[in-house]
């Protein structure tokens, strides 16, 4: 698919020395939804910074919509929104008025009825004349999200667009970024919620102290570094584990009172295997008062990973 932003070889070193990002390749695709995950100072909000102009990097060049960002700044800027974390102006401004202000700031018309629009599906229509300050966190964050839409990007980077933003908010918030894709948007977003990741991206990306470790679909990744883990309650204790078993992953836990087993790749042959598992230990007899059955999440693979790069930034 059409690249709509590449980075190659870029770096930040701050002032001070501290490598924020460290030769940093990516390709993102017209369309998709890529999300970044890393531990607190990874160098995601430095990447998303560079690409928006607000960090210059040290080394390696950023391409947008074909646009050598170093020499055509202005021209890929205006079709990126940016999300940050924080909402740090505008306090004192009524809703609409801010979101309409941040159109006017990329030099497009003033256009009552997209704001509206951008307003209604955001569900702050109806807050439109109050003022930003008097909203709660997550309506905050909704005028974010809308400031960054009023001039209609192609591109939309999203700084943990749910951190503490209730359940039911962040299903909103997830709809919304749906509906945005819908439209064609690309979306990069970087979350600390690895279900969040989970459930919106297509692709999902890696970095910890500022390289990218691993980038790969998400699906792929769950094929290739999922598991399954079931554990099974027996009636009565095993000594030993009983040979029509003994083909399984499995291992005696708790002092033989359950078993363990731990294996599949992600794809669903985990639990056709706990399935078999289970008709085994009925064939030869061994009854079991209860079975926990868990797919690895994105969250135990993202774990795991950092793990063995030894520990996080
Ligand atoms: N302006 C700055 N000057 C010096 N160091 C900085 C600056 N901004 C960020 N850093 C450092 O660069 C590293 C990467 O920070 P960055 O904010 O990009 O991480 P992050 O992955 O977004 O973290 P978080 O998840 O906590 O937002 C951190 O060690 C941070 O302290």
């Amino acid at each position: 698919m059409e690249p709509i932003l590449e980075l190659a070889g870029l770096s930040k070193v701050y002032p001070g020395g501290l490598k924020a990002l460290d030769d940093v390749d990516l390709t993102i695709r017209k369309g998709e939804i890529f999300a970044l995950l890393g531990p607190n100072g990874a160098g995601k909000t430095t990447l998303i910074g560079a690409v928006c102009g607000l960090v210059r990097p040290s080394a390696g060049t950023i391409t947008a919509f074909g646009y050598d960002m170093a020499r055509d700044w202005r021209r890929a800027r205006s079709r990126i929104g940016l999300v940050p974390q924080e909402l740090s102006t505008d306090m004192f401004e009524p809703v609409e008025r801010a979101v309409s202000y941040s159109r006017g700031l990329f030099g497009l018309a003033p256009d009552k009825a997209r704001i509206e629009e951008i307003l209604r599906s955001l569900s702050l229509w109806e807050k439109r004349d109050e003022r930003i300050m008097s909203l709660s966190g997550g309506m905050k964050r909704r005028v974010l999200i809308a400031k960054a839409l009023a001039h209609e990007p192609d591109l939309l980077f999203l700084d943990e667009p749910t951190a503490g933003v209730d359940v039911e908010l962040r299903k909103g918030m997830w709809a919304v970024i749906d509906s945005m894709r819908e439209r064609g948007v690309t979306i990069i977003l970087t979350t600390h919620y690895l279900e969040e990741a989970e459930m919106m991206a297509d692709r999902v990306g890696i970095i910890n102290r500022g390289k990218l470790l691993m980038v790969d679909e998400k699906d792929a990744m769950m094929a290739r570094l999922g598991r399954t883990e079931a554990h099974i309650t027996l009636a009565q204790p095993l000594d030993t584990l009983p040979p029509a078993i003994a083909r399984f992953p499995v291992e005696l836990e708790a002092d033989g009172a359950s078993l363990c087993y731990r294996g599949g790749d992600g794809t669903g042959k985990g639990k056709a295997e706990v399935a078999e598992l289970t008709k085994a230990l009925i064939g030869s007899g061994i009854d079991f008062t209860g079975i926990e059955t868990r797919e690895s999440s994105l969250e135990d693979i993202f774990v795991s990973l950092l793990g063995k790069e030894g520990g996080v930034a």
